[in-house]
């Protein structure tokens, strides 16, 4: 079944199962949102990701950055990235964050996808270096993207679109029972920025 949530509910999971998805819609105005997608556009250390996957070495045409409160390594797809320290804009989107959504995060990883073309395969964040079942906050900036998740065993899907200045929380076992990905699109032209709050175990 495909769902598309056109009334926001934070308080609703956007699951059914096995995990807990709750989607705010922008929790910053319009002319904030402007300003943090410029900002960060400008001032995030924006590198192209290098993955080593099946005995090959590919460069993504998205770009990350990787920042935290300690220079915490993070591994992934056999590339190990050393957190930058907290951007002032970076700072105060974490303070928001955590405060919309109940819970503390320690690192962010960013995401900059220059056109609809740019999207990121399905995945799940369960990383060694994050704390089990930690909750994932994931803001977005930017073009109004699909994002959709599946569930590893039934195959279901939940489907929708994140808006400029929005926030969506992953949290509980979301993580073990379901992927999630950001489907490419040729319909879309304009950027999008995404920062996932998260929790490195320390
Ligand atoms: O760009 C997005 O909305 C998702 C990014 C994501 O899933 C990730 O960074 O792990
Ligand atoms: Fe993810």
């Amino acid at each position: 079944m495909d769902l598309f949530t056109n009334q926001i509910d934070p308080n609703q999971n956007i699951l059914p199962n096995d995990g807990t998805v709750n989607y705010f819609g922008p929790i910053v105005e319009l002319e904030k949102a402007d300003f943090y997608f410029e900002r960060l556009l400008n001032t995030i250390s924006w590198e192209h990701d290098e993955i080593h996957m099946f005995g090959k070495h590919i460069t993504t045409k998205r770009k990350v950055g990787w920042y935290g409160e300690e220079p915490f390594e993070y591994t992934y797809s056999n590339t190990t990235k050393k957190a930058l320290f907290w951007t002032p804009e970076l700072m105060e989107l974490k303070n928001l964050t955590e405060s919309r959504t109940n819970e503390t995060y320690n690192s962010c990883l960013l995401n900059l996808y220059h056109s609809g073309e740019e999207g990121m395969g399905w995945h799940t964040d369960d990383e060694r270096e994050l704390k089990p079942n930690g909750a994932i906050a994931s803001l977005s900036f930017g073009a109004e993207r699909k994002f959709a998740f599946k569930h590893k065993t039934t195959k279901e899907k939940v489907e929708l679109w994140l808006d400029h200045g929005s926030l969506l929380v992953m949290k509980g076992e979301t993580q073990t029972h379901w992927l999630h990905r950001l489907p490419p699109t040729k319909k879309i032209g304009a950027p999008r920025i995404n920062l996932t709050f998260r929790t490195i175990k320390l």
